[in-house]
């Protein structure tokens, strides 16, 4: 089997370096590649790159994530989200090719408190959500063998993330706040690949596994908790942080550009069902991602 990676220095792109090269023959590019184009700004590149390549396997791990940054570059976002994976979904299906890519909570409205299905009803709150939701849409329409996986709340080791974001911050201040009124649930960069890996070696056994999946850790958590959760580990690890008082805030009392929802909880049934999957509580994989870079911060 001839797997294609896009993205593949991305916090999940890193991880399923490592997770898909047992699977078979793996081609894993970034935008700066230079034996092959990698770019999901230059579709044309990328084109060539799938048809000279004829991956049986075309993962897409990269992405427009700037969620912030998106609301004044929707195009930008657009391009990469949507209008490149309209291409891949298109050559994939062209070629017999499985599609596998990667979805997010913020394709939801956040209203009401009960974890989302697959089949719930959609209605982004911004740019990034709206581009993504175009994406999956574009796969489910082009591309016949798809695994999409919405999950939240990434983490890695390696890659910026709000664990990372909040151990800077707390070196520097003595006071920070922090939404409250979120709810998800946070998820390793390295359970996303190795279900990713699992699925795809089951789908390709069983192409009626293609779909919509939800990925997402164990458990909940307010962006306040995890934190709370972060400088715990860290203190607990000997790091000396600047940070005295940690205030639980309301996200009316943190406007950004992007809106984003409250209710970030995803239902996970279906693929622990379908695959014979059980996903780990979130706190365990921080844990390990913080025993991982705690010592970048002693
Ligand atoms: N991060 C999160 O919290 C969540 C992420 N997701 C989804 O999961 C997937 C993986 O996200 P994650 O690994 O966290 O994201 P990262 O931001 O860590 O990685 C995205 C990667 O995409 C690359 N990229 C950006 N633009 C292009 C381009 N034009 N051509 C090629 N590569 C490009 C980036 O490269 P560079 O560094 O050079 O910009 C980066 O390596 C994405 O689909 C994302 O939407 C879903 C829910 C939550
Ligand atoms: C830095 C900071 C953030 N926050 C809030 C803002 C936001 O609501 C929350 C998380 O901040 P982030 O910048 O990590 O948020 P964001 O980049 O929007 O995170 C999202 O990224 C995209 C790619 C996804 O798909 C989502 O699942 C989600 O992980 O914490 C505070 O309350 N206080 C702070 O000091
Ligand atoms: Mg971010």
């Amino acid at each position: 089997m001839h797997i294609l990676l896009l993205g593949k220095n991305g916090q999940v792109g890193w991880e399923l370096q490592r997770a898909l090269a047992p699977l078979g023959k793996l081609t894993a590019l970034d935008r700066h590649a230079t034996d092959y184009c990698g770019d999901l700004a230059n579709p044309e590149g990328l084109t060539q790159t799938i048809r000279a390549l004829k991956p049986d396997v075309i993962v897409n791990a990269a992405a427009y994530t700037a969620v912030d940054k998106a609301e004044s570059e929707a195009e930008q976002a657009r391009q990469i989200n949507a209008d490149s994976v309209t291409m891949l979904a298109r050559e994939a299906e062209a070629l017999g090719a499985w599609l596998v890519h990667y979805s997010t909570d913020y394709v939801f409205n956040g209203e009401g408190d009960i974890p989302w299905q697959e089949n719930d009803v959609t209605a982004p709150l911004n740019v990034y959500g709206a581009t993504k939701l175009a994406g999956e849409l574009a796969i489910q329409h082009h591309c016949s063998r798809h695994l999409i996986f919405r999950t939240s709340w990434v983490y890695a080791a390696r890659g910026n993330n709000f664990a990372k974001t909040m151990l800077r911050l707390a070196s520097e201040r003595s006071e920070l706040g922090v939404i409250n009124d979120q709810i998800g649930a946070p998820t390793g960069a390295e359970l996303i690949a190795d279900v990713t890996a699992h699925a795809i070696y089951r789908a390709m056994a069983q192409p009626k596994l293609t779909g919509l999946y939800h990925l997402a850790a164990g458990g909940e958590t307010s962006w306040y908790d995890y934190a709370c959760f972060v400088f715990e580990q860290a203190r607990q690890a000997g790091v000396k942080l600047a940070l005295t008082q940690l205030n639980p805030i309301l996200t009316s009392a943190y406007p950004t550009p992007a809106s984003r929802p409250l209710n970030s909880r995803l239902n996970t049934t279906k693929l622990q069902t379908a695959f014979g999957l059980e996903f780990p509580h979130w706190q365990q994989g921080v844990k390990r991602m913080l025993t991982e870079i705690m010592e970048q911060y002693q």
